[in-house]
């Protein structure tokens, strides 16, 4: 009889004291044996569609309720989104969620500065710095009435990277690699990072965008808080990932247009839209 991995997300200590060579590796390991660890300005697009009208389209849930904030992490985001939703104004929220959105940008950059170095491609950094953009969503999940307890049904992100926050009701589950779904555990001082399609393409499927889906299972509400990073422009695997062993997986594709892509009804039921959209 086979033996059952019971899975558990690995943890990396970011505080102050722990910022360390020793932590690159550490991040290295879990975004690319593992999946993730616990650890928007509107974009100037084509369609000049804000981003939160993608990743907004989501199947309806009943549980699920959210809302998007492009450029949370900017004060011209907020002000922007407090206009529209509290024409006389609401400083408390704005300056919150602009803390934390700051925050966990920083957090965001930290962690794909070191898979730049660990894959030795830091020259790429500072351009892919300069077409980053940020979705923050604050989202809440009811518990079920005598329906089904499915919150957010199974997906992978679209985008880059996604750093996910909770209070203090869990139920983000993971699919791991080997095909088992496990719970996600979280500390108050923890955040998820999740691995997104976009970064699944540009490191020649090294770091896998993992399933993942939230159940609610007590009799609490359940509130989480999600920063979603894009990319402005195209996302291509650099030359230095793609040799004999590793051929190339997925062609350059333009972010925004694969998530239009992604929006059409039709395509929102693929197995992987990022294979369909770029795979080779
Ligand atoms: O609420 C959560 O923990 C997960 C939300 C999620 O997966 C998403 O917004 O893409
Ligand atoms: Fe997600």
């Amino acid at each position: 009889m086979g033996s059952i991995i019971q899975h558990k997300l690995p943890i990396v200590d970011f505080t102050k004291e722990n910022l360390n060579l020793e932590l690159h590796d550490e991040v290295f390991h879990a975004m690319e044996e593992l999946f993730n660890l616990p650890m928007s300005t509107k974009v100037q697009n084509k369609s000049n569609k804000p981003l939160f009208g993608y990743v907004g389209q989501i199947p309806i849930v009943p549980l699920y309720k959210s809302i998007g904030i492009d450029d949370a992490n900017t004060m011209e985001g907020m002000q922007k989104f407090e206009k529209v939703m509290w024409p006389n104004g609401n400083d408390g929220f704005s300056e919150v969620i602009l803390l934390f959105s700051k925050l966990i940008a920083e957090l965001e950059q930290w962690v794909v500065r070191m898979v730049f170095e660990s894959y030795g491609v830091e020259k790429y950094y500072e351009s892919h710095l300069n077409s980053i953009s940020y979705l923050c969503r604050v989202m809440k999940y009811r518990n079920p009435k005598k329906e089904s307890n499915m919150g957010f049904v199974t997906h992978t992100d679209k985008n880059f990277m996604t750093i996910l926050h909770q209070n203090q009701v869990d139920g983000l589950e993971i699919k791991a690699k080997d095909g088992q779904w496990f719970g996600v555990e979280l500390c108050p001082s923890s955040f998820v990072v999740m691995a997104g399609d976009a970064i699944m393409a540009w490191s020649n499927g090294r770091i896998h965008s993992p399933h993942h889906r939230a159940t609610m299972n007590g009799n609490k509400a359940r509130y989480s808080l999600g920063q979603f990073l894009f990319m402005k422009g195209t996302v291509k695997t650099p030359e230095e990932l793609v040799d004999d062993k590793h051929p190339l997986q997925y062609k350059p594709f333009d972010h925004l247009e694969f998530l239009d892509f992604y929006s059409q009804p039709e395509n929102r039921r693929l197995g992987s839209a990022i294979r369909t959209y770029c795979g080779i």
